[in-house]
């Protein structure tokens, strides 16, 4: 397959419109500042210095989840990661949106609305569909050229992602770059030892597809999070659904994926580590723990791994040659929940294994709990991407900027 072309092969004084993955916690409505605000900088902080008008495309979480929310506090964010102005117009692409974009000199940066605001972007369909949409046909021709530096939504295929560069020149950021020949590289490597990677976070669905392909390259999943829970279900637990009826993190997932995992447990059960005790918040708000034997039923909702489980999944960690970890496997947020993920990664920290850590969630934790980004082979802000570049698989939206058309 053709290499994509970069900004060094992208002429100065154009017009450009740009495609950032600023997807970030959002902690009571406050977005919080993470990896991604810093990486992202390094482009538009490149295409401002050259001059160019930036027009700038993000998402921010889903519709229907409280992380769904507006952009504008995003341009604050990255403004200060910049250096310099970034403007922002609560529109996708409309008038609104189409003024401001024609307002712009060279060097100004313009950030449009969450283009999951937009109908058009989500529902996953070809290139060419998404190509067709109103708001790649508006968009596209206020500009000169589109730059994707998305790599960690490279695996969906959006309107944003896959529609804008069937119909611009397209080129990849520095970011995209860099996290695309980084994980390209690690999906070629081989290890004469132990490969571990620890699973958890929120979507269960992206990694238990991809630990589906990985079988004959990892050799020990190690398992919390939200997947955790839904394992533990498969093998016969009275645990992995929601308890609180406004939030759907367990019930649709399982309901998406249960045969497979209960495949994945029947081939590979001597490859997968469950957790064998849990943490909750018991009545006064304090870190309890109880052994999965023990559950009857669930009646609380488990935050983390337990100690126990923490330790042991430690020691698989130091007898390994690599890991990878995707997606945290507690809520590391509160430490009372860090046990878990903060004893895996230090772990890591500790030992000279080959280590991946991603997510734009689950790196976080690495500044949050006093380790260096030193200690770790390459911390990437992908999570989804990244692991499914594992797998060898190409993504959606970096295949169509190697298009050769
Ligand atoms: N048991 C759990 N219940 C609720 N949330 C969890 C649990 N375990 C982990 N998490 C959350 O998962 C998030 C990371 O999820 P995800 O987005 O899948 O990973 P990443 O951002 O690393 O790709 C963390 O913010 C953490 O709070
Ligand atoms: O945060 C992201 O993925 P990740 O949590 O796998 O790192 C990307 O922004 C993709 O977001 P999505 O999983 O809502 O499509």
């Amino acid at each position: 397959m053709a290499a994509f072309q970069t900004l060094d092969d992208l002429a100065d004084g154009q017009r450009v419109l740009v495609r950032l993955d600023l997807n970030s916690p959002v902690e009571d409505g406050a977005v919080q500042d993470n990896r991604r605000f810093e990486r992202h900088a390094k482009t538009v902080r490149e295409l401002a210095d050259r001059g160019f008008e930036t027009v700038l495309m993000a998402h921010q979480g889903r519709p229907g989840r409280d992380t769904f929310v507006s952009l504008e506090q995003h341009a604050d964010i990255l403004s200060g990661h910049i250096g310099t102005d970034v403007d922002f117009v609560a529109d996708t692409f409309g008038e609104d949106a189409l003024a401001a974009i024609d307002d712009l000199g060279g060097g100004d940066v313009l950030l449009l609305e969450n283009t999951r605001m937009c109908d058009e972007e989500l529902p996953e369909e070809d290139p060419e569909v998404k190509a067709e949409t109103e708001f790649v046909r508006t968009l596209a021709p206020e500009f000169d050229a589109y730059v994707n530096d998305a790599y960690s939504a490279a695996h969906r295929s959006h309107a944003s992602l896959v529609g804008f560069p069937l119909v611009l020149p397209a080129y990849a950021g520095r970011v995209m770059e860099t996290e695309y020949e980084a994980n390209t590289a690690i999906a070629q490597k081989e290890f004469d030892g132990q490969v571990t990677m620890a699973v958890g976070g929120t979507k269960a669905t992206d990694v238990i597809d991809v630990m589906d392909h990985l079988g004959d390259t990892v050799d020990d999943f190690l398992l919390g999070g939200i997947a955790g829970e839904l394992f533990l279900r498969a093998d016969g637990a009275p645990v992995g659904f929601d308890l609180d009826p406004d939030l759907d993190l367990y019930d649709s997932q399982w309901a998406d994926n249960h045969e497979l995992i209960e495949r994945i447990l029947e081939e590979n059960r001597e490859k997968i580590t469950l957790a064998t005790d849990m943490a909750y918040a018991d009545e006064d708000g304090d870190r309890a723990e109880t052994n999965v034997a023990d559950i009857d039923e669930k009646t609380v909702s488990f935050m983390d791994v337990g100690s126990d489980t923490a330790e042991g999944y430690a020691d698989v960690i130091r007898d390994s040659e690599a890991v990878f970890v995707k997606g945290a496997l507690g809520v590391f947020e509160e430490e009372r929940f860090s046990v878990g993920t903060v004893s895996v990664l230090e772990a890591i920290a500790e030992t000279d294994c080959f280590s991946v850590v991603g997510g734009g969630d689950t790196s976080r934790a690495i500044e949050m709990y006093g380790m260096s980004e030193d200690d770790f082979g390459h911390v990437s802000i992908a999570g989804g991407a990244y692991i499914r570049a594992l797998t060898g698989a190409s993504l959606i939206g970096v295949e169509v900027l190697q298009r050769e058309d």
